[in-house]
């Protein structure tokens, strides 16, 4: 489901973001493209910069607002590096009015190391959404806590579907993964269209056209994929004449140490360093 299917963003109370970066202002430009009322959102990041600050201010965001000056917030969502939590998560408790819930992205930080610096019985959803959530395009694996209820969930869900697709987890033991397989994902694909444009190069085109060759190859196979019913494998073999080009390089990918083992290891590596990051 994406953010056009949802409707208004209506929170029912302020949220409030506390860290603005990469991820957490894709969030906000979500939210903000989903209909949520500026004058709803405060964003709480000290390393702002001066420009950025003030487009909020024009935009009608609030910036550094005092907790006592935001009335009821419903909804709390902690975007900050997982090596600022110790740091971020007070400032967090203090906007945490009863009723609220808190929504971390921090990979790797466990909803009961975010819940121990909360006030008691806190509702925490752990999410690990992915930057196209900056074009209603993005996917989160998501998991709530026991503490969170059907409605702190469900404002937690439409927060999250304004930046494009949720899956929500049973499982929190499940979110390292996702980490590695979506979290991380889009820069593996930013990847492959760097590395297809080298290769490129390196089979006699100049950059420039290779770069637009390939950005566009991974823009249209992405969009294919997308309005096609058919499975990637099918879309695959649709591109594969039997003893033709795309045959020649898949007999290198698909080879026993081609792209697929070397997918699986580095899936492997971002889960097991979202692991590590728990602490
Ligand atoms: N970038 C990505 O693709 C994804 C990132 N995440 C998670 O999102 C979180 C943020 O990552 P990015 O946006 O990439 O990092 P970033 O460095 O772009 O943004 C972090 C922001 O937090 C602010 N900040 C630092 N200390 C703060 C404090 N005490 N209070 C308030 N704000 C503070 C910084 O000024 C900065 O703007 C991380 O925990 C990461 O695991 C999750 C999914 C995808
Ligand atoms: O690289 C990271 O740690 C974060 C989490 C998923 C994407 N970026």
């Amino acid at each position: 489901m994406t953010a056009h299917s949802v409707g208004p963003l209506q929170p029912g109370g302020p949220i409030v973001l506390i860290g603005a970066g990469k991820m957490g202002g894709a969030l906000l430009e979500g939210w903000l493209a989903g209909g949520l009322d500026p004058a709803l959102a405060a964003v709480v990041d000290p390393g702002l910069p001066p420009d950025a600050k003030a487009a909020f201010k024009r935009r009608g965001v609030r910036t550094s607002p005092d907790p006592d000056t935001i009335a009821a917030p419903a909804a709390v969502v902690l975007a900050v590096k997982p090596q600022m939590v110790a740091e971020a998560l007070p400032v967090a408790a203090r906007f945490m009015a009863p009723g609220a819930v808190l929504v971390s992205v921090l990979a790797g930080v466990t909803a009961t190391r975010l819940a121990a610096g909360l006030p008691d019985g806190a509702a925490v959803v752990r999410a690990m959404p992915n930057t196209p959530d900056a074009i209603a395009r993005g996917v989160t694996g998501a998991v709530a806590a026991a503490t969170v209820t059907p409605a702190q969930k469900a404002l937690a869900d439409a927060l999250l579907k304004a930046g494009g697709q949720v899956e929500w987890l049973d499982d929190e033991g499940l979110i390292d993964a996702v980490t590695g397989v979506s979290g991380s994902g889009p820069a593996y694909v930013f990847l492959l269209a760097e590395a297809l444009a080298e290769a490129g190069v390196k089979a006699g085109l100049p950059a420039d056209l290779a770069g637009r060759l390939a950005r566009a190859t991974v823009e249209g196979a992405g969009e294919l994929l997308r309005r096609s019913p058919e499975t990637p494998e099918t879309l695959r073999r649709n591109v594969t004449s039997p003893n033709g080009t795309t045959a020649a390089a898949l007999a290198v990918l698909m080879a026993d140490d081609g792209f697929a083992p070397l997918l699986t290891r580095a899936v492997a590596a971002a889960t097991d360093r979202s692991r590590e990051l728990a602490g």
